[in-house]
């Protein structure tokens, strides 16, 4: 795979009329990568979207789609789009529809089975997409993406509404759309699951990108502390905390926050309690924490 971005972004502004929504972002996914696209409602995930589909003129700035114009023939060639309300025809059944896409993307109509085989839809393509669930048509949504081999694909908040097995389902060929080399950007705001299945993750503020890097590193920068809850033995949690200090979470927890670099030490006076704790674990910040961090919305 090369190492060369498949998606490249540079300095891009979109204004709605006198609204500035984003304001020089500058953003590069390289094949096989995923890369996760957060950010408020209303800060301007989908417009970047757009803009990289070429379905919106772009203010200024620049970008590129596997070397193309966005809108071009060859950067829709290679790109692909997953929006958040996937709309299929209602009376066409999944395999009717999937063969037209493949027809309009320029495959051949044998590779439709295989495919809604891989999506779990092999049992349902039978049947009139207006009968289906959201989550059977986001797996239909997911198949079309599949054609056609993209070295870009977008999906926006594609698992929203979904079960949490279905979610897990999408990211399997989430990943597998990575794995044979397209860019993967995807918009979303389950934080847990982006945290677990992307390389990169990337905020949006207030028109500005405000982070864009990998989870261990974003840790690194925010200087976030790590949250240790220790379990006290029978009775002990008062004294554990006059001991200690920290918060009284429950009955028998005592919560300390301390600063990476004095892990060891905390551990350390931790053990010599001895028999005073039952329990100790050990929680570095989540993508929750370095979501509100660099969102700006940390008020605790
Ligand atoms: N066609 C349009 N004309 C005017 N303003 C628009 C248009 N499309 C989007 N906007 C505005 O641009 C801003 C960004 O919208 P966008 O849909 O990109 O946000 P988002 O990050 O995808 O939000 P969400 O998480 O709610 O889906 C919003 O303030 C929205 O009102």
């Amino acid at each position: 795979m090369t190492d060369k971005p498949a998606l490249t972004l540079e300095k891009v502004c979109k204004r709605y009329g006198k609204a500035e929504i984003l304001k020089g972002i500058s953003l590069t996914v390289k094949p096989g990568e995923r890369v996760a696209l957060l950010g408020h409602n209303g800060a301007g995930k989908t417009t970047l979207m757009k803009l990289i589909l070429g379905l919106t003129k772009l203010t200024a700035g620049r970008i590129t789609v596997a070397g193309a114009e966005p809108g071009s023939a060859a950067a829709r060639r290679a790109s692909t789009y997953l929006p958040e309300a996937v709309a299929f025809h209602k009376l066409l059944s999944g395999r009717e529809q999937l063969r037209l896409f493949a027809r309009l993307a320029g495959e051949s109509p044998r590779c439709v089975e295989p495919l809604l085989e891989r999506v779990g839809l092999g049992e349902a393509a039978g049947r009139r997409i207006g009968t289906w669930s959201k989550g059977m048509r986001q797996r239909l949504g997911l198949a079309q993406a599949l054609l056609g081999q993209p070295r870009v694909a977008l999906l926006d908040e594609p698992t929203s509404g979904l079960d949490p097995i279905s979610r897990h389902d999408l990211y399997a060929v989430i990943d597998e759309i990575a794995a044979r080399g397209a860019a993967v950007l995807i918009a979303s705001h389950a934080l847990t699951e982006v945290e677990a299945r992307t390389d990169r993750i990337a905020i949006l503020r207030q028109g500005r990108l405000v982070a864009d890097d990998t989870l261990e590193q974003l840790r690194a920068q925010a200087g976030l502390p790590i949250r240790l809850r220790l379990t006290a033995q029978r009775d002990g949690a008062e004294e554990l905390q006059t001991r200690l200090g920290g918060l009284r979470v429950n009955g028998t927890a005592v919560e300390l926050h301390c600063r990476p670099e004095e892990k060891m030490d905390r551990l350390a006076r931790i053990t010599a309690l001895g028999g005073l704790v039952a329990d100790v674990e050990m929680a570095p910040p989540s993508l929750e924490d370095l979501y509100r961090h660099y969102s700006g919305e940390d008020r605790r």
